[in-house]
């Protein structure tokens, strides 16, 4: 069976005071939870240990955004997977559009970075998805498809089986333009298929494909409903803690 996952991107937001207040909200509206949904949040690098010791006793899983490409050394500024895995985090959110539209990560590194996240016990939580032009032109199924093939599916089926896949049309993402529970449903199949192709039936049907963009208290259950859709990576509506909370429970 696979699971449900719900996921907060809280992206470049918050103060370490900040983010510990949302922790601590969340940490108290989950207090009595008993849902089968994980609940993760990623926090920025400098969060996550200080957020590591407010969620400890909480059902609620650490993430980090983004890690580096190299184990260690001369990289200024580079967060190693490592680090993370040492600040008691749990997963690693890679190849969000984000990344790799203004930080140009290409799909090499994306599968460098997913490598060496799984290489320290970490799950990755790979992200991919179209931009509007590319389905306007009705490219969208053939995007995710080549992304797919250029990073994940190059991983051996039990690298590939240890992944978390993030369905996140670029249009749909910090727009308010949602993508409707049919559109989301339609890829989310695709993907699958794409999987049952590459490695198996087993494989296609225990993995966790959630969406992404614009997902909100408002659209969660519908989106959540649909057959291949197991949950939701969430920005905006993650920074509010009833609003995510309202989504865990969607
Ligand atoms: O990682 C999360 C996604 O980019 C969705 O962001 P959003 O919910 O603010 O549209």
């Amino acid at each position: 069976m696979r699971k449900m996952i719900v996921a907060g991107n809280w992206k470049m937001n918050t103060t370490l005071p900040e983010g510990q207040k949302l922790a601590e909200e969340l940490t108290s509206l989950l207090s009595n939870y008993t849902g089968e949904k994980d609940i993760i949040i990623a926090p920025p690098f400098t969060h996550l240990h200080a957020i590591g010791n407010v969620i400890a006793k909480s059902p609620i899983h650490l993430s980090a955004q983004n890690c580096a490409s190299e184990e260690s050394g001369a990289y200024t500024g580079e967060v190693a997977p490592s680090m993370i895995a040492s600040t008691g985090a749990q997963y690693v959110i890679l190849g969000h559009s984000e990344r790799r539209e203004y930080f140009e990560e290409s799909d090499e590194i994306l599968l460098r970075k997913t490598q060496l996240t799984l290489k320290n016990k970490l799950k990755p939580i790979f992200c991919i998805g179209e931009q509007l032009t590319q389905r306007e032109s009705e490219q969208h199924e053939a995007t995710v498809k080549k992304q797919l093939e250029e990073t994940v599916f190059k991983l051996s089926k039990s690298d590939f089986q240890q992944i978390i896949l993030a369905y996140e049309p670029v249009w749909a993402i910090g727009t308010g333009k949602v993508a409707t529970p049919e559109q989301a449903q339609e890829m989310h199949a695709f993907i699958r298929k794409l999987i049952r192709d590459k490695f198996d039936e087993s494989t296609a049907e225990n993995m966790s494909i959630l969406y992404g963009g614009s997902c909100k208290p408002a659209n969660a259950a519908e989106l959540f409903g649909q057959q291949d859709v197991d949950g939701g990576l969430i920005g905006g509506a993650s920074l509010k803690a009833d609003d995510f909370y309202a989504i865990i429970n969607a």
